[in-house]
């Protein structure tokens, strides 16, 4: 069923919302922004991703903190205004993005909807159960309402880290309840399509069980090595290459948002992080015995090692395909600007599409290594022209 997006409201514009609202503003949508903290949508707003979303009065000057229309424990559902009402004095849009915390996304699903703010609605939440839940609790519409979450993010929070390109190619959950309506459905997989992302329809607690294993767990256990260097040496730090930065990276999260997406999946992130700590343990325990002398405890360490190798091949690829196998071109580049630059325009003249790069670049060093991820068949030819025209490819 096709779906039209005219007009989409973003409520929340900080690092999600602002990308959904800058990647639909490239497809030609009209974009209107929303945020109770006035500041990230004002600068949502210069940054291109819409314009401020003119609320009807009786929603509060302030649409992200819209007062539902009727008085907040009224018995009626959030449907009561019908599937059509307009929002008195505001604008309807077409769908409503609710791109707060967790924790805030039901009571402003109720509080958008009592105000007639959209046709469709969904959310970005990293966990999909609870928001579900606690609508369903407060008498939410939940035929206009379906629950996504897109699996892209980065590390930094607000509007100013936004990126319009954020889910391209990117998995996105939608978890659709029997109640949502065909419509609803399709608005939102038309949301996602707008985006460049990749729709994968999925019930609520299977979503939750799974981003458990591959995103919560896997932040905390980033959080716990991270916390290793609060108190490393200098000279540790000086030492510090890409490895620790890779499984670090996502340890800069802001620690507030993340306590609202862990403890709203709290059993099934401490599963996974119980079978991790059991491993760490094994391991360690396994390297304590090789410290002593016992040389068959290396058995155990190797066996865990397969098994990274294992699970870290599993993982598919950028586009979400087969895991991939591109082969990395290291090149030594000079710390001057322009160096990246003028190595793209190589990969450009000789028709070499770069999949991914990745600077290695030790402190106090005047060379780098750009590690250059191509198909197998380009990198002979990215090598020899890199050689040709006098570059250090080691
Ligand atoms: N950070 C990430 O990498 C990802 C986050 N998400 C989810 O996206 C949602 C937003 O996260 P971020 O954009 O990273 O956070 P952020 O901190 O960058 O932005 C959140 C924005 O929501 C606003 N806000 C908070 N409570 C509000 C409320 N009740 N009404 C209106 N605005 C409110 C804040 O003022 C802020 O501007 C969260 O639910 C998060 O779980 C999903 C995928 C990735
Ligand atoms: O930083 C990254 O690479 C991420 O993948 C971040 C992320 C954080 C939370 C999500 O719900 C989804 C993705």
């Amino acid at each position: 069923m096709a779906s039209e997006l005219r007009t989409v409201l973003v409520v929340g514009t900080g690092l999600i919302g602002t990308s959904v609202a800058l990647a639909l503003r490239g497809q030609g949508v009209r974009v209107l922004l929303a945020d109770r903290d006035q500041g990230a949508m004002r600068l949502a707003r210069e940054l291109g991703a819409g314009e401020e979303w003119r609320a009807a009065p009786s929603a509060g000057a302030d649409g992200a903190n819209a007062q539902p229309a009727g008085s907040a424990g009224s018995a009626g559902s959030a449907g009561d205004a019908g599937p059509d009402a307009a929002p008195a004095g505001g604008e309807r849009a077409d769908l409503a993005v609710i791109a707060v915390p967790p924790a805030h996304v039901a009571t402003e699903l109720l509080a958008l909807q009592r105000a007639g703010a959209a046709a469709h609605y969904t959310d970005v939440a990293s966990v999909k159960a609870l928001p579900i839940d606690e609508a369903r609790r407060l008498g939410c519409d939940l035929g206009a309402y379906v629950a996504s979450h897109p699996l892209a993010g980065r590390e930094k929070s607000g509007p100013g880290a936004a990126r319009a390109d954020l889910f391209l190619g990117r998995p996105w959950a939608l978890c659709p309840t029997p109640e949502s309506s065909p419509e609803a459905r399709a608005a939102v997989l038309r949301l996602v399509e707008l985006c460049g992302a990749n729709p994968v329809e999925v019930d609520a607690g299977d979503h939750d069980r799974a981003v458990a294993v591959v995103s919560h767990a896997p932040h905390v256990t980033a959080s716990a090595v991270a916390a290793r260097l609060a108190d490393a040496s200098e000279v540790a730090l000086g030492l510090a290459g890409q490895g620790v930065r890779d499984v670090t990276r996502i340890a800069g999260g802001d620690p507030g948002l993340w306590l609202g997406i862990l403890s709203g999946n709290a059993a099934p992130v401490a599963e996974v992080l119980e079978a991790v700590s059991r491993d760490l343990a094994e391991a360690a325990s396994a390297l304590r015995a090789l410290a002593g002398g016992d040389g068959t405890a290396s058995t155990d360490i190797t066996q865990l090692l397969k098994r990274g190798v294992a699970g870290h091949g599993r993982i598919p690829g950028k586009h979400g395909g087969p895991a991939s196998s591109y082969v990395v071109v290291q090149v030594v580049i000079g710390d001057r600007p322009g160096q990246l630059a003028k190595l793209f325009q190589v990969c450009d003249e000789v028709g070499v599409n770069v999949e991914d790069v990745r600077l290695e670049h030790a402190p106090g060093l005047p060379l780098g290594i750009a590690e250059v991820s191509v198909q197998p068949d380009a990198a002979p030819v990215l090598t020899r022209a890199l050689h040709e025209r006098g570059w250090q490819v080691p």
